[in-house]
């Protein structure tokens, strides 16, 4: 992996090149413009190369990876296919390091990757669909650029409040993008998402201006877990920043549920006014529930000031070492929001957010 990380482009390109000259058939499983897919199947490699002695983490990783390929339309037959052109393309570009032994190490290991995610995917197919249709039924602008989707699907979608799913627009097939649900499980079965149109976002852009009640998209499985346990009376320390407070919603929500009360604290960053489009929502429920707190933190404070974000704002309340916290928000606030959240007495196995590799392009 160090030998091809720096030239990971050209591998994977090489890659893809014989996997479809040597079955062209294939090709039509993929998007039609290739270049987040040959990132995605580069951080895969690498997240199970990282992962190799910690068999359960790598067990873990890949029953949701071989899952979540059913939507694309993966069959057992396809995984030789990717692992020759897979060994070809290492032959070449690491050819420094490349011998009998390392030939042997890799096939071992990509038969063991690919027969846990074969594994998984059929196991699957015994209790859920490879992908949902769903309806538009709702499509609410919060700003010019920020829109609230609403859904309804096929058949029943059971998830948990603060996971998300991926997504694939009729305007862009077999492009598939990551959103948080932005409620918890509902007694009508509906979905909704929180979108913002980012610059050159094909789905995100098709979301926000093109779609339309009554178009049909599809879902994938539910992942994620950044979930709420509800065993522990913890105290939850919810960072959401931009239009990543819509699973901080749903969080919310699922506690209400629950009943039991335990003190939530929100935190709900932007960088100017129109990135708290939901603070209404917000307040409304901190309304309802004497145990929630919302705070609303601009990057400049209204009198020209400029604040230090989500980071410093948790620092100047507290204390936080009894509680449990949660972040979603863009990669960079999440870093830097793990960090004082450390900084502050949580550890780390009390801090939850979603990957920061399945969130480097959700937004596209
Ligand atoms: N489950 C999750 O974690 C979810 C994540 N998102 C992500 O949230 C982002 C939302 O985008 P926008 O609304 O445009 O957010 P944005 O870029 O406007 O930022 C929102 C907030 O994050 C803070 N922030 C941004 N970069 C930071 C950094 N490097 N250090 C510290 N604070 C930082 C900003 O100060 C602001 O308070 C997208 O990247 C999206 O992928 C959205 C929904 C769910």
């Amino acid at each position: 992996m160090a030998e091809i990380e720096p030239i990971a482009d050209q591998v994977t390109s090489y890659f893809y090149a014989l996997l479809f000259l040597r079955h062209p058939d294939l090709r039509e499983l993929f998007p039609a413009a290739m270049n987040t897919q040959r990132d995605r199947l580069f951080k895969a490699l690498l997240t199970a190369a990282t992962h190799a002695d910690d068999p359960a983490t790598l067990t873990t990783y890949l029953t949701h990876l071989g899952r979540g390929h059913r939507k694309y339309g993966t069959r057992p037959e396809h995984y030789p296919a990717v692992g020759e052109a897979l060994i070809g393309a290492l032959t070449r570009y690491a050819a420094a390091v490349w011998g009998p032994r390392t030939e042997a190490a890799w096939v071992a290991a990509y038969t063991t990757i690919s027969q846990i995610m074969i594994d998984a995917a059929t196991e699957d197919e015994l209790r859920s669909p490879a992908w949902w249709q769903a309806e538009v039924v709702a499509h609410e602008m919060r700003t010019p650029d920020i829109a609230v989707v609403t859904v309804r699907p096929d058949q029943p979608y059971p998830f948990l409040a603060g996971q998300y799913t991926s997504l694939e627009t009729p305007w862009w097939p077999r492009v598939w993008r990551h959103y948080s649900f932005a409620s918890a499980p509902r007694s009508d079965g509906l979905l909704s998402f929180h979108v913002k149109a980012v610059p050159a976002g094909w789905v995100s852009n098709a979301l926000v201006h093109r779609a339309r009640p009554g178009d049909v998209i599809r879902l994938g499985p539910p992942a994620g877990s950044m979930t709420v346990d509800h065993n522990s009376d913890n105290g939850l320390l919810c960072l959401g920043g931009g239009t990543g407070i819509a699973p901080i919603k749903a969080l919310v929500e699922d506690v209400a549920r629950h009943g039991r009360r335990r003190t939530v604290d929100v935190f709900y960053g932007a960088r100017e006014n129109d990135g708290l489009y939901d603070i209404e929502t917000m307040l409304r429920l901190r309304q309802s529930h004497p145990w929630l707190s919302v705070r609303p933190v601009l990057d400049d404070a209204p009198g020209g000031l400029p604040s230090g974000g989500l980071p410093d704002a948790i620092r100047e309340h507290g204390p936080w070492h009894t509680h449990d916290a949660y972040l979603s928000g863009p990669p960079g606030m999440i870093r830097r929001g793990v960090e004082a959240l450390v900084g502050v007495g949580i550890p780390t196995h009390r801090i939850r957010h979603d990957s920061l590799e399945e969130l480097a392009g959700a937004t596209t």
